[in-house]
């Protein structure tokens, strides 16, 4: 059934706090190989259980695994990892479809020329589906912004390096807000209050408490004041992966105590559990333990204090109690489609590319002083012989460092692939919208540049006249450097880091400028890479050629050899001092400039489907039979009196 009537505004109904979900999960275990090393266990044999409407806190020292918990949860573990254990949604073993569950990470990858309007407005476009007016999108977005307390900083603009914004807290606050549109029945949070001071922490986690009629909330957290400490209704504390304490929040503090560790009067709860059981500090070599059990010890035997308490044995009854009650299975949402996708990111990515003085408009300057440069440089060229050489290196410089300054671009090209990869993996939308928008959205600047320093250079310069030798001139231009934003982009899909980013798609071009016929002419490449394959691919090699007919074609040279007047036409420059190939037209070296860009795009588009496919092929798990469930149940059941029962009560 198609649950989105149930999200609008104030309809949280009884009937949506039924269909809740139950999360177990049953002697879950992580691990990773390390070279060397081997296999290193990161989760042991951890149980537990969250419920709806209530707000589960994952705690422990640094390292302890709780974001390596929360994402084996959620489905998001790496593929560097192994996982084994049983992780039941309603007692069924099932994928958690789009709409259904969110993730918050720890790191804000928002747009931080957006306003915190218009970032949850686009988000609502994204993903909320067509079936809902653009009014009712509105009023889901106002209604969450309100939820999560930003309508005082609605008209804010996020912000990021260099240019303030919204607050930590504020940031974090709308991460969750763009997750929460779709009303999702399960909530993950990676520590939402880290980096934020006790009162910004409370205001972000009373604002998550908020939202919790029917949903099921994990929040993995460091350190909470005694405040939020208030909030959760379970706890799981964790040392190294084990289990030191599961059961109700309010219940830790006895554990501790009756295990001899009293939390002392006054001090946050949160603060005493974890400098308990933090073995990170133990070793103090100038004073010793003082008599004190060392913590590892004393981490110990709490875990098999728990492990033989009644708490335990309830959490084990309680897990099989879901699994055997089971539930619904959580029906896939649908979102907006395709077109409405590729619009909203094209329109989003439009604004930001205007916003962002980095992205193209300070480049854009230092085109039109480059174009200003070479235009005095080369000013007028004229018809001697000398002009060859000189129409040739200003072709040359177009082509290899006029297209190279796009990489300029590519600390934006990193952040919006860093967008795109939150958005992508919590599945507001698919690799090809991105695609398109992210491509539409750069066609006018580059356009732009084209045609105004292009031009600059070009009527300078005094380059062959008519309309049609310009045009060609700012085509070649154009695509060129869509060509060159495509193979940036394509290396920040692979190398997401800024600065080897850069390297690689330096190198790579400088490879590609070697070996495109101009600094080395075509017959002295050596045959070996450089000739084959390397100049057939390079897009220099169609970029050169193509615009060098357009500039020699139909001219004629004429100088003063020895008193006697020599002219020399421009195809025969272009075959004997080039080696341009002349067997087709210029515009047959555009055409493959055109192929070169649309494969360029195709490998993009290859690159982060197949890391989607990857992500989501994780996330993907085959349904198992009741018969199945009732298995991992009696694995878990023979200590529990409602074994019986349930057993009984099944059969
Ligand atoms: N893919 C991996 N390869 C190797 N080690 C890993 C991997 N993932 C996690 N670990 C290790 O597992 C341990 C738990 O990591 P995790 O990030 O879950 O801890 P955490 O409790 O969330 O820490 P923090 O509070 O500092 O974020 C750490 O020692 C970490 O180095």
């Amino acid at each position: 059934m198609e649950m989105w009537q149930n999200i609008r505004i104030g309809k949280v109904e009884d009937e949506e706090l039924s269909e809740g979900v139950f999360l177990t999960w049953n002697d879950l275990c992580v691990s990773v190989s390390i070279s060397r090393i081997g296999s290193k266990n990161i989760i042991e044999g951890v149980t537990g259980y969250a419920r709806p409407s209530e707000l589960l806190a994952v705690m422990g020292p640094s390292g302890s695994g709780k974001s390596t918990l929360l994402d084996a949860l959620a489905g998001r573990l790496d593929f560097s990892t192994r996982q084994s254990g049983d992780i039941l949604i309603n007692g069924h073993k099932q994928k958690l479809s789009y709409g259904t569950s969110a993730y918050v990470t720890q790191d804000e990858t928002l747009i931080a020329t957006l306003t915190v309007k218009e970032a949850v407005y686009y988000s609502a476009q994204l993903q909320l589906p067509d079936s809902m007016s653009k009014s009712e999108k509105i009023e889901i977005a106002e209604q969450t912004i309100k939820d999560m307390g930003l309508q005082d900083a609605m008209n804010t603009r996020i912000g990021g390096f260099g240019n303030k914004g919204i607050s930590g807290g504020e940031k974090r606050r709308l991460s969750i807000c763009i997750e929460i549109l779709t009303r999702p029945k399960l909530l993950f949070l990676d520590e939402p209050t880290s980096g934020l001071d006790s009162a910004a922490s409370y205001y972000v986690m009373s604002g998550i408490s908020r939202q919790r009629g029917g949903r099921t909330i994990i929040a993995s957290i460091h350190q909470p004041s005694a405040e939020v400490f208030s909030l959760f209704h379970s706890l799981c504390i964790l040392s190294s992966g084990r289990t030191v304490y599961f059961g109700p929040a309010n219940a830790a503090i006895e554990f501790f105590r009756t295990n001899g560790f009293p939390c002392p009067l006054l001090q946050n709860p949160s603060d005493h559990f974890l400098k308990t059981i933090n073995k990170d500090f133990d070793e103090d070599i100038e004073h010793g333990l003082a008599g004190r059990m060392p913590t590892e010890e004393v981490v110990d035997f709490l875990i098999n204090s728990y492990k033989s308490s009644e708490e335990y044995l309830k959490v084990q009854n309680q897990v099989a109690e879901i699994c055997q009650q089971g539930g619904e299975i959580l029906e896939k949402r649908s979102h907006a489609n395709f077109i409405t996708q590729s619009l909203v990111l094209t329109r989003r990515s439009s604004v930001n590319m205007f916003r962002d003085l980095g992205y193209y408009w300070m480049r854009s300057v230092s085109y039109v002083i480059v174009a200003l440069g070479l235009g005095t440089i080369y000013y007028n060229v004229n018809l001697c012989y000398r002009s060859i050489e000189e129409r040739g290196l200003m072709v040359a410089f177009v082509v290899s460092f006029m297209t190279f300054m796009t990489v300029g671009g590519f600390p934006s090209f990193v952040e919006d692939m860093k967008v795109f990869q939150r958005e992508n993996l919590n599945g507001h939308y698919g690799s090809s919208a991105f695609v398109i928008g992210n491509t539409v959205s750069s066609m006018p600047y580059l356009l732009l540049i084209s045609l105004v320093p292009g031009s600059i250079a070009y009527f300078l310069t005094g380059f062959q006249p008519g309309f049609e030798h310009f045009i060609y001139f700012a085509l070649v231009l154009f695509i060129s450097m869509m060509i060159v934003e495509s193979l940036m982009t394509n290396v920040a899909a692979v190398v997401p880091n800024f600065l080897m980013g850069i390297v690689v798609g330096a190198g790579i071009q400088g490879l590609m400028i070697l070996s495109g016929g101009f600094f080395q002419i075509p017959n002295e490449l050596p045959k070996i890479i450089w000739k084959y394959p390397l100049y057939y691919i390079s897009f220099h090699k169609y970029a050169y050629q193509g615009m060098f007919k357009n500039e020699f074609e139909g001219l004629f040279f004429t100088d003063n050899v020895n008193g006697i007047n020599v002219t020399i036409s421009g195809e025969d420059v272009l075959r004997e001092k080039w080696q341009v190939e002349m067997g087709y037209s210029k515009w047959v070296d555009l055409a493959i400039l055109v192929v070169i860009l649309i494969l360029y795009r195709m490998v993009f588009f290859l690159i982060v489907k197949t890391n989607e496919k990857f992500v989501h092929a994780r996330k993907t798990s085959t349904s198992i039979s009741s018969k199945k469930s009732r298995q991992i149940m009696a694995k878990y059941l023979p200590a529990s009196p409602l074994h019986v029962d349930m057993l009984t009560n099944s059969s």
